[in-house]
């Protein structure tokens, strides 16, 4: 799943620019390279950023995996090193558990290399939702342009690979 208008991973001004893919043993891996525009405290970046990167990571693994459109209901970080700007954060997600509709997953993220310090923890309840979800909340004309930038329609969603 990707958006070109997200402001985790779409090509918008300011936004984190993460990339995501799914690899061995069904784990999720994105990037986030932190850059002076996600500082918080000097030459630090923003806890908050931090928190919506893992937002961004969790809600691809959730979405990537299951194939299924689901919305944050909540998050949870462990913030337990300070990164700093020009660090890159290897962020490693995986699926805990689903029960009906609620999707478990958590991350673990890491300074500078996929065995480098761990920085940040997180784990999150995303809700499977349909697609009015969007539609009645969101904007009909978004959902379309994502449907075409995804290269896929609305109704592949209805497909459980
Ligand atoms: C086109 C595709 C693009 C793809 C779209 C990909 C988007 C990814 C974007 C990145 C992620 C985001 O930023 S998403 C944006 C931020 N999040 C949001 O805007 C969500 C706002 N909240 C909502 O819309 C709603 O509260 C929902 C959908 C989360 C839940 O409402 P609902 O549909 O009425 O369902 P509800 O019955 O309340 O909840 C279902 C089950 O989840 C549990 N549950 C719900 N919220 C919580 C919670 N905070 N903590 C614990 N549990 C919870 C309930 O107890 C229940 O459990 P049980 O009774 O079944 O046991």
């Amino acid at each position: 799943m990707h958006y070109i208008e997200c402001f985790g991973c779409g090509d918008v001004d300011g936004g984190l620019h993460m990339t995501s893919t799914v690899g061995e043993e069904h784990l999720v891996r994105s990037r986030f390279e932190v850059t002076r525009a996600h500082q918080g405290a000097p030459g630090l970046a923003h806890g908050g950023l931090l928190a919506c990167a893992f937002d961004e990571a969790l809600g691809s693994a959730a979405g990537n995996l299951l194939r299924r459109p689901a919305v944050t209901g909540k998050l949870e970080t462990d913030f337990l090193r300070p990164v700093p700007v020009g660090s890159t954060l290897y962020i490693v997600t995986k699926l805990d558990g689903v029960a009906g509709r609620k999707i478990y997953v958590s991350a673990n993220g890491r300074l500078d290399a996929e065995d480098g310090p761990l920085a940040v923890r997180a784990r999150a309840l995303f809700v499977e939702v349909t697609f009015e979800h969007f539609t009645s909340h969101g904007s009909a004309d978004a959902l379309e342009k994502f449907s075409q930038t995804a290269g896929r329609s609305r109704e592949d969603w209805d497909i459980n690979p």
